[in-house]
């Protein structure tokens, strides 16, 4: 399980708009985001505002350069492309899966997939990211205040 930023709009468990996103790392290098959106995140009645979903996938891909630069290496947006192929819904688990594709210098690129509950995708995103070192996108003392791993069990296994 990966550490959450307390007030961050999609991990934070002290953001009370917040989507308070779990993710796991697998085996095969992807990371997972466990999920599930409400009244606040919507944009027509029952369908989560087409923002909120690529905010998620954002940060996933952002998020999973950290797992071969030890959990110090964060991603900035530079580009994010997102094809918006089903509506998502309130209220129900969603999934996010997401890795890195390429990367080169300081430079990355990758890629991810918002799934519904019956295993079908409803949002892809393609992004470009630069790397930052935490040192580099937070103030001194984050890592012993603000950077926690959130409470909960890691799944054995999670289905898509
Ligand atoms: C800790 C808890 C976390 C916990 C939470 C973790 C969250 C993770 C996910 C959050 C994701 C976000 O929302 S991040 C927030 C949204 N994004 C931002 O605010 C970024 C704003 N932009 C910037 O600050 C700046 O552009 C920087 C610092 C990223 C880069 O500035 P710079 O250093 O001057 O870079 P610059 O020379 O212009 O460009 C460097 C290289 O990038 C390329 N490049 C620049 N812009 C683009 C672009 N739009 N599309 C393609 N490529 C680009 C250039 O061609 C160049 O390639 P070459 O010549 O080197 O080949």
């Amino acid at each position: 399980m990966q550490p959450i930023s307390r007030e961050c709009l999609v991990c934070g468990t002290e953001n009370a708009l917040g989507i308070k996103a779990r993710f796991f790392e697998t085996t095969t290098k992807e990371l997972i985001a466990l999920f599930t959106l409400h009244h606040q995140h919507q944009s027509y009645p029952g369908i989560a505002h087409g923002g909120i979903s690529a905010t998620v996938l954002d940060e996933v891909i952002g998020r999973a350069i950290m797992i071969d630069h030890d959990h110090q290496t964060f991603g900035m947006t530079l580009d994010l492309q997102v094809r918006y192929r089903k509506p998502v819904p309130l209220d129900v688990e969603l999934k996010v899966v997401g890795r890195i594709d390429s990367a080169k210098g300081r430079l990355f690129e990758g890629s991810g997939e918002l799934y519904l509950p019956d295993g079908s995708v409803a949002v892809e995103a393609h992004g470009k990211y630069m790397k930052r070192r935490i040192d580099q996108i937070t103030v001194a003392d984050f890592t012993d205040t603000s950077w926690v791993l959130p409470e909960g069990e890691v799944p054995a296994t999670i289905v898509i």
